[in-house]
């Protein structure tokens, strides 16, 4: 089970860049023939320099190079339908593009080993490239480790955790908001924030300071976190439960986070269409994991809110695209009809980035949060637990 079910055919007309005439692509190497056929039927009109098909002396193709071949024509439906997804997305108010537009990015190696040379495929923001560029290495990590070799790996992992129950739990027993402390060494948006940086060391201290649960970032290229930081916390014996913090594409990544030892995964609203929110909550619940839907701005909040079984949202008050942090963000999308179907719904609200004083922790529990999602603040001091008494003002581990 991989991937989603979209329309089996990608109709030209949506992607208008790719009837671009050859003189803007420079072809450095040779297309794969299927790939050509595979694109040739979708109307993409470029030449190959060399384009030729693996064939045995009687004119036939050999089983390799056929295998290869359906490979290659399966990589071209990929492209096309993360193509497509921009276009679904855009429908749905989302601003960053899933893949760049016109085609793989100029690192990308894969099937279609040409350049194009075309500024589109510049990202917009932060948020564009970190997609982007995590598009390329799920890709990657997934031909090492397909979902059917995930499966020894997924019945071997250390059961789910309740996320969700151990912030309830510390909710009433502290008549504060629940903190989901994060294990975090470093941001775009922030740089390093901890040299001597010992996520086992950290997450001991976090549980020990009252978090109810804790956050480990796995994106190795922006934030310098690792899958390995979180399997290594989960096999310390720390027990609080874990939200790997990701940035999820493709529903792989869940399985992935899974037999690492997570109890939780984030889905980030403005990178995800809504088909895709509802297919990967259903796949956390299949797996046992807690999802937590992350909107930044109404919009977002009103599609999560449409969706069936959230029980999880989170209010990030950094804008992910600009980095701009507003902690009025979380009273704004909690205000009026929006905070009544919450309550109807009984979905849990969790105020997310830029909380630093217990002033802040009370604006965010007085707009109507039960848990915090806090990481600069508590990771950077000299002891992280200790930290967790100076954001809410008391110990809250007793
Ligand atoms: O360090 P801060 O400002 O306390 O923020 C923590 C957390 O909210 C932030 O790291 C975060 C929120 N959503 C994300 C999505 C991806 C990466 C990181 C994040």
């Amino acid at each position: 089970m991989e991937g989603l079910v979209y329309p089996k055919t990608t109709p030209r007309i949506l992607f208008p860049t790719l009837n671009r005439r050859p003189s803007k692509f420079s072809i450095v190497r040779s297309v794969p023939a299927s790939a050509m056929d595979a694109h040739r039927r979708n109307g993409v009109g470029f030449t190959p320099v060399r384009a030729q098909k693996a064939e045995t002396k009687d004119g036939s193709a050999t089983i390799s190079s056929v295998m290869e071949d359906a490979e290659t024509a399966l990589k071209a439906k990929e492209w096309e339908v993360g193509m497509l997804i921009n276009e679904v997305a855009a429908s749905q108010g989302i601003k960053i593009r899933r893949r760049p537009p016109t085609g793989p990015p100029l690192h990308y190696v894969g099937p279609f080993q040409f350049r194009i040379q075309n500024e589109g495929n510049t990202p917009r923001n932060i948020l564009e490239e970190i997609v982007w560029h995590k598009d390329v290495e799920v890709t990657q990590l997934k031909q090492r480790r397909p979902l059917s070799m995930l499966k020894n790996a997924l019945d071997n992992a250390p059961p789910a955790r309740d996320f969700i129950g151990a912030l309830m739990a510390a909710n009433q027993r502290t008549g504060l908001p629940a903190l989901i402390a994060e294990v975090k060494k470093a941001s775009p948006s922030r740089g390093i924030l901890r040299e001597d940086f010992d996520p086992v060391e950290i997450a001991r201290s976090y549980e020990k300071g009252g978090a109810a649960c804790l956050s480990i970032l796995t994106d190795e290229k922006y934030f310098k976190g690792s899958f390995e930081n979180l399997e290594a916390v989960r096999s310390a014996g720390v027990k609080c439960p874990l939200l790997c913090k990701e940035f999820i594409v493709d529903a792989w990544q869940i399985y992935y986070a899974r037999t690492k030892g997570a109890d939780a995964v984030l889905l980030i609203a403005a990178v995800l269409p809504d088909l895709d929110i509802r297919y990967m909550t259903k796949i956390c619940k299949m797996l046992g994991l807690t999802a937590l839907v992350e909107v930044h701005d109404e919009r977002e909040m009103d599609r999560v809110l449409g969706i069936e079984g959230i029980e999880l949202i989170g209010i990030n008050n950094r804008n992910l695209e600009t980095f701009e942090v507003d902690n009025s963000n979380t009273k704004k999308l909690l205000e009026g009809e929006r905070g009544e179907i919450i309550r109807q719904k009984n979905i849990i609200v969790v105020g997310e980035s830029g909380l630093f004083t217990p002033d802040d922790i009370a604006y965010v529990q007085e707009a109507g949060v039960k848990a915090v999602l806090v990481g600069e603040s508590i990771v950077k001091q000299d002891d992280p637990g200790k930290g967790i008494t100076g954001l809410f003002g008391k110990d809250i581990s007793v």
